[in-house]
């Protein structure tokens, strides 16, 4: 058998040429960092399993070649990002043209040495920005998006000046707490506060609105994340014309996709109060409706044929999510489902490898912001088993390509 790095090598060749012909065939344009290159690919299902196979069989090609040293110590440094996000650097870049390091220096009050090696590092490591001439600074694909786009400068914005920071603090809470509350967090350290990550954010709107965004973008960014995913792989047609509580569905982005594939259903978008208020005034005649609602009190929706906990549930401590689960249960009658759709827990080698690296770090990124988890299938029969007797079985639909898993289980109550 052929060594290993032989095998990947041609395992990239063979999913690449696939790609190249999908695009050929198709007049679709290659990938490239240029200004006016393409920001995603617009693949068939095909092409798409083609695509990450391919990345897959590169990132270990890259550790097996880069070798164990390279693994253990990776340069990633997100102080680049933060700064390009807190200064808004990207919008201070001309859309067309170059400007000079002196120029950005003065308009983003950093110090121009400073500035430059904060760019050079986006540069080289994200793929932001370009420098044509030595001195002067032009867009690339990246920072041309993140200059037009403010759902992708939320994501960045989320990512690296509201978490960033919090990894750095999170051995120190588990060093300091051990209680496992979500109040007692690497955020909560990073941050100065006593209150969950939800809790601080309400206290600032433009935070709060910063994070309903930021969700959109990873669900519109990550083809593992898409909404897409939802929207195709559950039977909605089998709920007719019934009702669908969306718990926890931020400014409702995936209440107006499943209305628009699912004309029939009524869609309820239920969040804390200043993200639903928010959201009626930017979306008032999308179909959806809006309900303020703490998820921790009783279900004020009665009698829904369906409740969906969409990237909720892995926010919470299981005795949370648990009780979350019991204020559900007065509004339920029999039959009526629960769907929670986010990554469930697996063993290492069992998934993908970067199937397997995007969950390691959202469950990792839970542990940072909320003290908790991603779930295994057990470990969600144990949850809903300790919520109420009257759950049903927690069953699986696997989505090819997806990185959420749909489960649904059935109340058996009255
Ligand atoms: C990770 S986001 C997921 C949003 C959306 N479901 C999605 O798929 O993008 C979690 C959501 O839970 C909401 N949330 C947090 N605490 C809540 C509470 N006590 N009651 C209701 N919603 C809450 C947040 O405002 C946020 O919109």
């Amino acid at each position: 058998m052929a060594p290993r790095i032989d095998q990947l090598a041609a395992t990239i060749s063979a999913n690449t040429s696939s790609i190249t012909n999908y695009l050929h065939q198709n007049g679709l344009p290659f990938p490239s960092f240029d200004v006016d290159g393409p920001i995603t690919l617009n693949l068939s299902p095909q092409a798409e399993h083609a695509r990450s196979t391919a990345i897959d069989a590169l990132q270990e090609l890259l550790d097996l070649l880069q070798g164990p040293i390279t693994c253990m110590i990776p340069k990633y440094n997100g102080t680049s990002l933060q700064i390009i996000s807190r200064h808004d650097i990207a919008r201070k870049v001309p859309k067309e043209g170059t400007i000079s390091f002196t120029e950005l220096a003065k308009a983003t009050d950093l110090h121009v040495n400073d500035l430059k090696r904060i760019m050079r590092y986006a540069m080289s490591f994200h793929r932001l920005f370009v420098e044509p001439q030595e001195g002067f600074v032009a867009h690339s694909a990246g920072s041309k998006k993140l200059a037009t786009d403010e759902i992708v400068r939320a994501g960045l914005g989320q990512s690296f000046n509201e978490f960033y920071g919090s990894f750095a603090r999170t051995a120190d809470a588990l060093d300091s707490f051990k209680d496992g509350e979500p109040t007692h967090t690497g955020f909560a350290l990073a941050h100065g506060t006593d209150k969950t990550m939800f809790d601080f954010l309400r206290m600032q709107p433009t935070k709060a609105d910063q994070f309903s965004k930021a969700m959109r973008f990873y669900s519109a960014g990550v083809p593992g994340y898409s909404v897409s995913n939802l929207v195709e792989g559950y039977d909605w047609d089998s709920l007719g014309a019934g009702i669908v509580v969306d718990v926890g569905g931020a400014d409702g982005y995936v209440s107006r996709a499943l209305s628009k594939a699912n004309p029939q259903l009524n869609m309820v978008v239920e969040d804390l109060p200043d993200i639903v208020v928010a959201a009626e005034q930017s979306w008032p005649t999308t179909g959806v409706r809006y309900q303020a609602y703490d998820f921790f009190s009783t279900q004020p929706v009665v009698a829904a044929d369906a409740y969906l906990f969409r990237w909720v549930f892995h926010d919470w401590p299981d005795h949370y999510v648990v009780r979350i689960l019991q204020a559900q249960v007065p509004a339920l009658r029999k039959g009526a489902r629960i769907v929670v759709n986010e990554s469930l827990s697996a063993p290492p080698g069992s998934l993908p490898l970067t199937l397997e690296r995007d969950t390691c770090f959202i469950d990792l990124l839970m542990l940072t912001t909320n003290n908790s988890r991603l779930r295994t299938m057990a470990e969600w029969q144990d949850i809903f088993s300790a919520a109420d007797s009257r759950f049903g079985t927690v069953r699986c639909v696997s989505v090819e390509g997806a990185a959420l898993a749909i489960l649904e289980v059935v109340w058996e109550g009255e």
